[in-house]
Parts: C-alpha cells; sequence; structure tokens
C-alpha cells in the first residue's frame, strides 16, 4: 500500500524520486539531492549537518547515535554525483527512473551508486522500526564529486575536524555489481594515474621525409605504451592476475594538427603532438618503476618529449604501507560482512581489488579499514554505460543485506575492548 512507508512500493518510489534529481557532472543539481537526503533523514528521525567545504557543494552528514559513545564509529558512505548520460542513446530517460514489466528500474546512478545511498536510510528505516538499538555510533555521509575526483568532497571531508572529531573505525563505500550469484566485496583498488604526454619536433612540408617529426615522437612512445599494455592484458587473459591487480593504462585522447573549417591542414607536418591516458595502479604495484618507465620510456626528453599527470593517487598510506584493507583475523570487520551477508541469505565471493577508483582511497591512506560493497547479484555491470538500470527486487534484497551488516556492527564490541575489561576483572 502506496501511503505505508514501510511497504515495498513506497521504498522503491523513494529510490525513483533520488534517480530522478539530475546530479550528472559538470553540473549536478546538488541543492535538489541534499533537499531529498535532508527529508529522509528527518522521517528516520536521523541527526543531520550539511558541511559546505566548497560553496554549492554540500556534504550531507548524519548521524544514528550509538549507547557507548567511547567506541570508534561505523561511516556508511556513499557519492551523490553521477556521470554524464547521452539521452539519446538510453531506451528510457536517463533521470526518469522507468520501472519496467521485469522490475527493472532505469536510471543513471541506479547502481552507481544512488542505490547505496538510499538502502543504508532504508535498512536504518527497518532497524529502528524493530526496535534496535546500536550500541555505536553510525554516520552517513552523502559526498559531492567522487566522479571527478573527490576533491572538494571526499578529500576535503577527510582533512576537517569534524571528521577527526567522529572517530571512526569503519568506512562502508561503493562496490561493482555482479553477474553471478555471489556478491562482490574489495579491500583495495586501483590508484586512477591521468597521463597526458606532449611530443614537440621538426615541422615541414607534408611531402617530405625526415627523422625527429612531433608525431614520429609520439607514435614511438604509443607504439611503446600498446607493448606494455598488452603485456597487463595478456596476464589477465592468462588467469594469472585479476584486472585489478594488473597495471591498465588506455589512450583516451589524441591531439595534433590545426584544425580548418572543413578539417584539418594537410601537407604541414605538425610542431607538436599530444596523447592522453587513464593508467590505473594497483597497490601492490612498485609506482617508482612505472615512474620511470613514463619518465624513460613514454616520455623521455631524450626524443624531445613532456608529461603532466591530470591526476595522481597514492597507493601508499601515510605510513608508506600498500593501500590495503585486511580480510583475514587482523580485521574483525572483513569477518563481520561476510557473516552478517550470509545470515541475509546472501552470498560473497573471494575478495577483490576494485578496478576503477572510489572515495575509499582517502580512508585508507589514513590507514582506515575501508571495505568497497553494493549489494547487486545477478545483475549486468553497467555503470557510466547506456541503459544503467538495477531490478527492484535485487534493491530490495540489497536493504535486507544492509539490516544484516549495520546491525552486526553496530553492536560489535571490539575484540581488544573485550580483553581490557576482562584483564580488570
Ligand atoms: C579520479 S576520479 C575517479 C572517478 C571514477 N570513480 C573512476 O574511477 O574513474
Ligand atoms: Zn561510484
Ligand atoms: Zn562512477
Amino acid at each position: 500500500d502506496e501511503a505505508d512507508p514501510s511497504s515495498s512500493s513506497s521504498i522503491i518510489s523513494r529510490f525513483q524520486q533520488y534517480l530522478r534529481i539530475n546530479t550528472a557532472q559538470p553540473s549536478p543539481q546538488y541543492a535538489e539531492s541534499a533537499d531529498f537526503i535532508l527529508s529522509q533523514a528527518k522521517s528516520i528521525a536521523l541527526e543531520a549537518q550539511t558541511l559546505d567545504f566548497v560553496e554549492g557543494k554540500p556534504l550531507i552528514l548524519l548521524k544514528w547515535p550509538g549507547s557507548d559513545p567511547s567506541l570508534p564509529t561505523i561511516l556508511l558512505n556513499s557519492h551523490t554525483d553521477v556521470v554524464a548520460a547521452e539521452h539519446d542513446k538510453w531506451s528510457h530517460h536517463p533521470f526518469g527512473a522507468h520501472l519496467d514489466q521485469h522490475g527493472n528500474i532505469y536510471a543513471r546512478g541506479s547502481q552507481d551508486m544512488k542505490c547505496v545511498g538510499t538502502q543504508y536510510l532504508e535498512a536504518i528505516r527497518k532497524l529502528k522500526a524493530s526496535g534496535f538499538q546500536p550500541l555505536r555510533s553510525v554516520y552517513l555521509s552523502f559526498v559531492p564529486d567522487e566522479e571527478i575526483g573527490g576533491h572538494d568532497g571526499a578529500e576535503k571531508f577527510v582533512d576537517s575536524d569534524v571528521f577527526k572529531s567522529l572517530n571512526v573505525g569503519i568506512l562502508l563505500d561503493e562496490g561493482l555489481a555482479s553477474t553471478s550469484e555471489n556478491y562482490r566485496a574489495f579491500y583495495a583498488e586501483r590508484g586512477p594515474w591521468w597521463l597526458v604526454i606532449k611530443a614537440t619536433g621538426q615541422p615541414g612540408h607534408g611531402s617530405r621525409l625526415y627523422d625527429n617529426t612531433a608525431m614520429e615522437n609520439l607514435l614511438k612512445s604509443i607504439e611503446s605504451v600498446r607493448r606494455f599494455r598488452a603485456s597487463q592484458l595478456d596476464l589477465v587473459k592468462a588467469g594469472l592476475k585479476a584486472e585489478g591487480e594488473v597495471v591498465s593504462v588506455n589512450m583516451v585522447f589524441l591531439k595534433a594538427g590545426s584544425p580548418t573549417p572543413t578539417g584539418f591542414v594537410m601537407n604541414v607536418q605538425p610542431s607538436e603532438a599530444q596523447a592522453g591516458f587513464d593508467i590505473r595502479v594497483p597497490p601492490t604495484a612498485d609506482p617508482e618503476s612505472l615512474e620511470r618507465r613514463i619518465s624513460e620510456e613514454w616520455a623521455p626528453a631524450s626524443r624531445n618529449m613532456t608529461f603532466e599527470f591530470k591526476q595522481k593517487a597514492s597507493v601508499r598510506d601515510t605510513y608508506g604501507k600498500p593501500m590495503l584493507t585486511g580480510t583475514d583475523n587482523s580485521n574483525p570487520w572483513w569477518t563481520l560482512l561476510e557473516e552478517a551477508v550470509r545470515k541475509a541469505n546472501g552470498k560473497l565471493g573471494k575478495p577483490e581489488i576494485f578496478p576503477a577508483a572510489t572515495d575509499a582511497r582517502y580512508y585508507r591512506e589514513l590507514g582506515l579499514p575501508a571495505i568497497g560493497f553494493s549489494p547487486m547479484a545477478n545483475t549486468p555491470i553497467l555503470l557510466h554505460d547506456h541503459n544503467e538500470f538495477l531490478n527492484q527486487d535485487e534493491y530490495l534484497k540489497g536493504i535486507d543485506v544492509y539490516v544484516s551488516i549495520i546491525k552486526a556492527y553496530a553492536s560489535h564490541v571490539e575484540h581488544t575492548r573485550k580483553e581490557a575489561s576482562r584483564d580488570e576483572l
């Protein structure tokens, strides 16, 4: 029944409401999404504050206070922005949240990651209705700008005094849909390095053959990048490494020549040429050796080349260690997640390295444990793709998985603390 806020149709219609707010980069409607989140928070009586680290880019922080404020807390993170969508290539409008006859909800952000944001809220709504009282405080952060690097969102947040005062013990952030029945969970991610290489060279008549043209200099680099790319892809194809365990490099733009109103100048060899690459570096890789490869093989000064990074994430934390969250007994949160998923009748695959980037890197950089998890099983991976959708039954199942996880996390008495109190007896 529509009027009952706990009915499935009400839950789905709240998800659709969030999806219908166009928060696509580069001009997300953040004011509207903030209003929506704050109204949801109010309806389930969560404490709320809006943090304006950058004007026009609100970060909403919600709190469900625990009975023991001395315990480290739980932070459930989601980003409110989404990537752009090419409307005319979709079968349904990307901000219409159309529900088709199979129960699939079509919208940009249905997988990445508005689903997770409202699933956290719905799980808390259910837990509150059941009378559950958290021991640890549970925080929810709805952050802007993840899709453009998180510099005005999560990055500013983790540097803030507000964040320090939260005493966060574990962070949950986004994962990926799974095409099998097993959910996927991520203990690390690859760092994005966005590289632009530039070649200069001898300009001249388009009919002449000579050495050291900008185009030739750039093409030698592209050939070298391609050989390296193939070596990494071969490791994946041979089954020796998973996607998140190799360095990926993809050329994303090429720029050279002189445009004319009808095309390009055809008989002048240009004096400059450049190419851009999206490189993803696993935390297990040696960043120094990749840096050397870039400066010596992909953009050597000896070939009149220079390079610049548009984005260069660290793969080491502030203590110099690779940014990996423990998946063994050293990290009770991992075991608790596994158990909680199982209790909710879900299955979890082997822990993986997230192939792309998420805001979790800013927390792992501080040495905090962070787990990437979006409960979507039996679902094609459609983030950033046309016709992104999520099935309503999968969405509802995911809420129950979060009920189980939040319950386990918020009731968890730290082992070391138990030991400490036992020692006192
Ligand atoms: C460096 S910004 C990252 C944006 C996006 N999540 C990606 O992995 O591409
Ligand atoms: Zn995302
Ligand atoms: Zn994304």
